[in-house]
């Protein structure tokens, strides 16, 4: 059933394999969706460990900040030079695959110039300014980041204090950053590897702020990488991860670039200083939370929705998913902390997600604005709602239909979860309205902040838990149960771990929730043979995961004491600490003796 098995394998970790009751083949087609994904995915990993340059000369947990920068320069030049013989170039695609390959878990000094910069070229410039840019971000002529979030002002966009104040006379934009709040921080590779950057500045012209807008901007010299005069730049220093990247600050003094250096897709200036508003205010700001094509054909119907979901989803699953590595690396006992096992560095990274590209919170209350404006239109009985959000305008019944957890499943369970997120959607409403009576539209809604959130996670898992269930009923043969019984443990730990909302007017009896509980307990006996072979069909190779812990042959023990000798620390018996420190305090304690 596994193809994983080979000869020195550890005892316990063959006897888990051979235990699973289906073809971890069968479950990895199923998870990655087609033959030819898999034999992609095995393709590429042969090419890169055919290939010395993508190797790293120590493990990266025993480099120090500098090394690890030189090394993810080399590696990222070396990975661009071979991504067309591999035809790995779709960056969104199976490029995210060929890059984790080589670059690991962090990131490297061109990560913002195909993450940020060029989806922001390609999608913010018109015809003309592609036809400039898009070739030479492509070749590598230069390379970008994405400078929007400044030392004081992240989420608040509106107060960004950078300014590109337009001159007609000269056909100019003047960028200038007034105070030391406005320094741009956080770009990745801005610190010390870019030259050109996408800025976002408030547009100034004919007297009039227009609001944060994209501006290209060469920030140092394409030959001597010199900062050009009137620009100050450098890294931010070490982060809790990502520190292969040079994350940095840039500080404009009166800076000039040319009118057309402004991204013109939508919005314009022209050289009298007009301005030529977008049709819809929020595709100036299209990259920041990667929205749909539909945006650059100018279909902008489906926007709140799609907003709605991909601001909801990239908060609670970002948050979800830091919490469960966090939940893996304790159940790995002392060696999870060690970076031997990887948790620190993959939390590291996984966490990252909940700040940047749309802090979680903030994303949370923008699901809830739409919500709160759903909530309102079926009040009034003029609901229009889209399939994502239609059980809000739903009469559910007011009884739980579960009888007992063998056949709790599918529909009941859905009708379950939508239950108590129109419920916690409806009170969060009439929170807000009672508040808005009392006080301020913008307090009131501070106030109801926390109740606004939750309503947004319970719509967020309602749609997660809709769509795995449905998901799963597509799969077939022996893969089906276990998935069965993932797809309801899931659900079963969402409802007991929040049982109150459950219980809440009689919905469901304390004897239903028990029923659950037991129910749960159940699926995890169910699931545990399986669990080897579960982990086993995401197809991870050791090159992949880089953990000493999640070795395939299972063999730790002997790899942590391999991978422990590597350390510096190791390359003599005595540091030189010891003759200049400790030596002589404990020289001087025996002598007192
Ligand atoms: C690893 C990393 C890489 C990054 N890369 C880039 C990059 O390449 N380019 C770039 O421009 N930026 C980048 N950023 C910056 C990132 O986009 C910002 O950190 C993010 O937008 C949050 O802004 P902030 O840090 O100012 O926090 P704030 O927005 O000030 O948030 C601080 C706290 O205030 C709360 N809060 C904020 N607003 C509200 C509100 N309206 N209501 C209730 N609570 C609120 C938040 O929930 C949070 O708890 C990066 C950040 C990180 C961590």
């Amino acid at each position: 059933m596994s193809n994983l098995i080979q000869t020195g394998d550890n005892a316990d970790i063959t006897k888990e394999r051979r235990n699973a009751t289906f073809d971890i083949h069968d479950m990895s087609l199923f998870l990655y969706g087609s033959e030819e994904i898999l034999k992609r995915r095995k393709e590429m990993l042969a090419f890169v460990k055919s290939k010395p340059e993508f190797n790293d000369p120590i493990p990266t947990e025993f480099m120090n900040r500098e090394q690890r920068v030189d090394n993810g320069a080399r590696k990222i030049v070396a990975m661009t030079d071979n991504t067309d013989e591999i035809d790995a170039g779709d960056f969104f695609g199976e490029g995210m695959y060929f890059q984790g390959l080589i670059m690991g878990r962090d990131l490297h000094p061109m990560s913002l110039h195909y993450v940020m910069f060029l989806p922001t070229i390609q999608g913010q410039s018109d015809d003309e300014q592609l036809d400039e840019w898009l070739p030479l971000t492509i070749s590598r002529s230069f390379v970008g980041t994405y400078a929007q979030t400044e030392l004081g002002h992240g989420t608040n966009l509106s107060k960004l204090e950078t300014t590109a104040t337009y001159d007609p006379k000269t056909g100019e934009f003047v960028l200038h950053s007034p105070s030391i709040t406005a320094a741009k921080w956080w770009p990745g590779g801005l610190g010390k590897s870019a030259n050109v950057a996408i800025v976002v500045a408030n547009l100034y012209t004919q007297g009039e702020c227009k609001g944060p807008h994209p501006f290209f901007v060469q920030l140092r010299d394409y030959d001597t990488h010199e900062p050009l005069k009137g620009i100050t730049v450098g890294d931010i220093g070490p982060k809790l991860g990502f520190n292969t990247s040079d994350n940095g600050f840039l500080l404009f003094n009166n800076f000039r670039i040319p009118r057309r250096n402004m991204l013109m897709k939508y919005a314009k200036v022209l050289p009298d200083g007009t301005y030529i508003k977008p049709q819809h205010a929020k595709l100036a700001f299209g990259t920041m939370v990667f929205v749909t094509e539909q945006l650059g054909e100018g279909n902008t119907e489906l926007l709140p929705e799609i907003h709605a979901l991909t601001s909801g989803l990239k908060s609670v699953v970002s948050y979800e998913v830091a919490l469960g590595i966090e939940q893996c690396r304790m159940a790995c006992g002392g060696h999870g902390y060690s970076q031997a096992s990887a948790f620190p560095e993959i939390y590291a990274y996984a966490v990252a997600g909940c700040t940047y590209e749309g802090e979680n919170i903030v994303m949370l209350l923008q699901v809830a604005r739409f919500l709160m404006k759903a909530a309102e239109e079926v009040v009034n009985g003029k609901a229009k709602l889209a399939d994502i959000c239609a059980y809000l305008a739903k009469r559910g019944a007011n009884k739980s239909r579960l009888r007992t957890a063998d056949e709790y499943g599918g529909d009941v369970i859905i009708e379950d979860l939508e239950h108590v997120a129109r419920n916690q959607v409806f009170r969060a409403y009439d929170s807000l309205k009672r508040k808005e009576k009392e006080m301020s539209s913008e307090e009131a809604w501070n106030k109801t902040a926390i109740e606004l959130c939750k309503a947004s996670r319970w719509h967020v898992r309602l749609y997660l838990a809709k769509n795995f269930l449905h998901k799963i009923s597509t799969a077939k043969g022996a893969i089906r149960e276990p998935l069965e019984n993932l797809a309801r443990l899931y659900a079963f730990d969402i409802i007991t771990s929040s049982h109150g909302e459950f219980l809440r007017g009689g919905f469901m009896s304390e004897a239903q929730l028990d029923e659950l509980k037991g129910g749960f307990y159940t699926l995890l006996e169910r699931l545990r043979r399986n669990a080897v072979a579960i982990v086993d069909s995401w197809d991870f190779d050791d090159k992949e995961l880089h953990s000493v812990l999640g070795k395939r042959d299972g063999n730790v023990y002997s790899s942590l004491l391999d991978w422990a000798q590597q350390s510096q620390l190791n390359r003599t018996q005595v540091l030189p600490t010891f003759n200049k420190y400790l030596g002589p305090m404990m020289k001087e304690g025996r002598s007192k003796l």
